[in-house]
């Protein structure tokens, strides 16, 4: 491609000789996989200063640097005032604005975003879509799986994804939208049709340095939906109505907005509400009808992640009958409440919950029919927000009769020190057990009939990292062996 095509939507920018007619051929943010005749673009990263590879980057064949500091080097460099704002902008038009060709919806918050990116794919599958997802879990385009390294990509992989999209026929592409992403830019150049805001509770304030900042990220989804290059298309804002936050995200966007609660009046609402051992029930009303919701998904926190998903579903044209036939027979999420069932007389549920509101959602919904005692296993992140720690130990003291406090992944941090953090101020009977595998081992062996254990934290995840190395780790393949030892020396 043409660089003067390349820069259609970069106005203003300066250039340190002619460089209209240069052939592009990629576009690369990494100096260590740039390939001959790309625009190799310098990003100012938490870790790096990609203005400090240039010159590694033209020595693998790069045509053209782009950066936003000053760069005297003899070699085509153009300059502009956000390299981030321009990798997102040029990517775009390298990959020929996918996101205008796919029905596209991100949805942001703190909990319940793979959840609803799940329950979504599983809506429009059931009408005959095409769908991919991107998030936590894996990039699913089409049927095919792929790897992720963060939940959302960078922009530079998320729209070579969305052409890849295209090439395979997609039509609707749902992806989660974390506020590391939205903060960082990685979502500028995405033309989203609908934004679904979840929730916001506390996480990640080693990152942003405020609820006030992190809200600000969250915002920016809403404040930039319908910025795009097609205004064409109609977009709308699904919003959590009892959320405290709901007010400030309505008026961050100036699309039209959907709004979904219980507490507070809404345009979707849930009603008549029945949750019980074996899922949940209740009517939803909508501005399309009312329909009798029945579902497998247990707890209050999962009406709100089908009312959030049925208000996305509506607005993209989709029946209600289809959403409710979908919940019905919904797969659930991989390690999101999963149980583990090896005929043992206990409930064992693995569950990704690693915040404190997450946690709590959680325990909560256990205690309403745990018969017996609740046992929770959990530990929090290392090089992730120190605050939450004693928090998520308070919610588990609160709703569990035994907490068991382990390590999750303690990254490059001392899980001793992660632990301490946890639990150097709460009073009352606690296990600390360092070691995940005996902490489960230990909820276990202590279980009887009628009891629930929760293993919290990790869900999916196939790893743990420690001291920076990650090992094979899956807390419900750790359950299951367990569970067949214990059922083995029982009878
Ligand atoms: C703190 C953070 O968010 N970091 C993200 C960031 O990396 P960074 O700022 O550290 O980048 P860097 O390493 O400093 O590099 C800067 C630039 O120099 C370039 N470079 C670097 C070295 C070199 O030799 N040559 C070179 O060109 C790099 O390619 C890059 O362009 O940009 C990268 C590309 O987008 C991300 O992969 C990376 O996510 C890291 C791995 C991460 O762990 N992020 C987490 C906190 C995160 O983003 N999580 C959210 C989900 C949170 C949730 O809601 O649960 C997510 O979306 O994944
Ligand atoms: N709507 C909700 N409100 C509160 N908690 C929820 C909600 N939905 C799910 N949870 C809890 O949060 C955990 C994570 O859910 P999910 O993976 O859907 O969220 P996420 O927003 O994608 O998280 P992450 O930011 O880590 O990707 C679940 O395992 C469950 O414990
Ligand atoms: N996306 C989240 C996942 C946290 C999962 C938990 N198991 C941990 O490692 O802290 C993060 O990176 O903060
Ligand atoms: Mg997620």
């Amino acid at each position: 491609m043409k660089l003067n095509k390349l820069l259609e939507l970069i106005p203003f920018y300066k250039t340190n000789q002619n460089v209209d007619d240069i052939e592009i051929t990629g576009v690369s943010m990494d100096s260590r996989s740039v390939g001959l005749g790309e625009a190799f673009v310098c990003i100012i990263g938490s870790e790096s200063d990609g203005h400090d590879f240039v010159n590694s980057a033209i020595d693998q064949g790069a045509a053209l640097i782009i950066a936003e500091k000053e760069l005297s080097i003899d070699f085509p460099v153009i300059t502009v005032n956000d390299t981030t704002k321009a990798l997102a902008m040029i990517s775009s038009t390298f990959y020929n604005y996918p996101t205008e060709k796919i029905h596209t919806i991100g949805v942001t918050g703190t909990n319940g975003k793979t959840t609803i990116t799940y329950l979504l794919d599983e809506i429009f599958t059931l009408e005959q879509h095409i769908t991919a997802t991107i998030g936590t879990i894996q990039m699913n385009i089409a049927g095919r799986s792929y790897p992720v390294k963060n939940t959302t990509p960078d922009a530079l992989s998320l729209q070579q994804s969305f052409q890849q999209m295209v090439e395979y026929g997609v039509d609707t592409a749902i992806m989660e939208v974390s506020s590391h992403a939205l903060d960082q830019g990685r979502v500028y150049g995405c033309d989203f049709d609908v934004a679904v805001f979840t929730n916001l509770t506390q996480d990640h304030l080693d990152y942003h340095e405020s609820m006030g900042d992190y809200l600000h990220a969250k915002s920016l989804l809403f404040a930039q939906l319908g910025n795009g290059y097609n205004l064409k298309r109609e977009k709308f804002a699904i919003i959590n109505g009892d959320s405290p936050v709901a007010g400030k995200l309505i008026r961050a966007t100036s699309q039209p907005v959907l709004t979904y609660g219980i507490n507070k009046p809404a345009d979707i609402m849930a009603r008549e509400i029945r949750l019980h051992e074996k899922g949940s029930s209740f009517v939803l009303s909508t501005p399309k009808g009312e329909i009798t919701i029945e579902s497998p998904l247990m707890g209050l926190f999962s009406v709100y992640n089908m009312m959030a998903s049925a208000g996305a579903a509506l607005v993209s044209g989709i029946d209600l009958s289809v959403i409710q036939k979908s919940f019905k027979h919904t797969k659930g999420v991989r390690g999101r409440f999963e149980p583990v069932l090896e005929g043992q007389p206990f409930g064992v549920v693995v569950d990704y919950a690693h915040t404190p509101d997450s946690l709590e959602n959680v325990l909560k919904t256990m205690s309403e029919f745990c018969k017996g005692e609740i046992r929770v296993v959990v530990g929090c992140g290392g090089d992730r927000d120190r605050k939450k720690r004693p928090l998520m130990a308070d919610v588990a003291m609160k709703y569990a009769d035994q907490s068991i406090f382990t390590s999750d992944n303690p990254r490059t941090e001392d899980p001793t020190v992660i632990l301490n953090d946890m639990t150097s101020h709460l009073n009352g009977n606690f296990v600390i057990e360092e070691d995940r595998k005996s902490a489960i081992d230990l909820a276990i062996s202590n279980s009887e009939e009628g009891d629930m254990v929760l293993i919290a934290g990790k869900g999916h995840e196939t790893y743990q990292e420690i001291n920076g190395v990650r090992y094979e780790f899956d807390d419900c393949e750790v359950a299951r062996n367990i569970l067949s030892k214990v059922k083995g020396s029982r009878t």
